[in-house]
């Protein structure tokens, strides 16, 4: 227990607002975007999923660290947030099976933690402000240049970060005697991902962010996937150009979230930054089709334009989010094509919606 050491921290805001706290251990000053996630469990999952690059994270939850951190937990090789900002540090944990302390593993992974900090009164200020870069740092003396510094970091709207996450080189996933075969788009991707097509008998091939729609039909693949993944969907010229390939001979394909929104401009639909994202593990959302309700995971700071994709001749709109009415789900009417805003795999999060596998894999055999 390293009470005794910590030190002073804060949070500067983009607007220049500070909250206080106190460091965790590394000292150091950490950029972002400062976004908030509202779930009570799933801490590792979170903070190791792609899709948080660049992002300092806000933990609504009054604990975290009181279970500890285990290797099934990650979702990418490394920690993904650029930050982590909370209220209560545990520094003890009490999960048996756990492999060690978050603390150890922040030391590992040489993250910027800061706990102390009035979690509550700065959500609300940023749920009324909007989105913004922050940082976080154990400089507490410099606010100036820390400010100046603030200055230089760039906005999120416009920012292409998936070539930052994306793998190098291709890989395999899965049994390679599987049924189906996918070849899968990584601009972020989670293994829970992998780890769900897996299970529904597909082997996936899983290609660079700025792979061409050649190199993924080389794997003479029976369907395609377009991942999750950090920052703006605007800038990813590639993977719209491969969604429309796909797109045009009609191959079954699927998209979670950045692959969603990529799917959507493919399809000429604008995408736009929401005011403050959806983060977290209990949103709501209506599957317009069953009519049935859904517990959803959620992480996306983007959206896709709805009066667009209303009027849209060949795009339904297959999934609402209950809480502010925001494209949840899509399919094409004449093409073997859909996607969600949100998180099917969960990981962490609910399983209400892993049916959307299943779908992908009825899509799949039927085409
Ligand atoms: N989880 C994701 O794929 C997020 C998509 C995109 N970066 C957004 O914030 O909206």
């Amino acid at each position: 227990m390293k009470y005794n050491k910590r030190e002073k921290a804060i949070v500067l805001l983009a607007d220049g607002t500070i909250f206080h706290g106190k460091s965790i251990g590394k000292k150091g000053t950490a950029f972002g975007e400062v976004c908030f996630n509202t779930g009570t469990t799933g801490y590792q999952e979170i903070f190791t999923d792609p899709s948080y690059f660049g992002q300092l994270m806000v933990a609504t939850n009054a604990h975290i660290g009181n279970y500890g951190t285990h290797a099934d937990e990650m979702e990418s090789e490394s920690v993904k947030i650029s930050g982590l900002i909370c209220k209560n540090f545990s520094y003890n944990y009490s999960r048996p099976s756990a492999e060690g302390s978050l603390e150890q593993f922040f030391e590992k992974h040489n993250v910027l933690a800061i706990s102390d900090v009035d979690t509550r009164a700065l959500v609300s200020y940023i749920r009324d402000n909007g989105a913004m870069n922050a940082l976080i740092s154990t400089d507490v003396e410099n606010i100036e240049a820390l400010k100046k510094q603030l200055a230089d970091v760039p906005n999120m709207d416009g920012l292409e970060l998936a070539s930052k996450v994306s793998t190098k080189e291709p890989y395999f996933y899965g049994d390679e005697n599987a049924t189906y075969k996918i070849a899968a788009l990584d601009i972020g991707i989670k293994k829970n991902i992998l780890k769900n097509l897996a299970e529904r008998d597909a082997y996936i091939k899983v290609f660079p962010f700025n792979a061409k729609f050649e190199d993924l039909e080389a794997f003479k693949p029976h369907g395609y996937f377009l991942s999750n993944g950090p920052g703006d969907p605007e800038p990813l010229m590639d993977a719209q150009t491969l969604a429309k390939e796909i797109i045009k001979r009609n191959l079954p394909l699927f998209g979670i979230c950045l692959g969603h929104q990529v799917i959507a401009l493919a399809n000429g639909i604008s995408t736009y930054k929401m005011h403050n994202g959806h983060r977290g593990i209990n949103h709501p959302v209506k599957n317009l089709i069953t009519t049935k309700g859904e517990i959803t995971s959620q992480n996306h700071g983007f959206a896709i334009n709805r009066e667009e994709t209303e009027q849209h001749p060949d795009i339904e709109i297959t999934h609402v989010h209950l809480n502010d009415n925001t494209v949840a789900g899509i399919k094409m009417k004449t093409k073997n094509c859909f996607s969600v805003q949100y998180h099917p795999e969960a990981s962490p999060g609910p399983h209400d919606a892993s049916y959307l596998f299943d779908q992908f894999i009825e899509n799949i055999k039927n085409a």
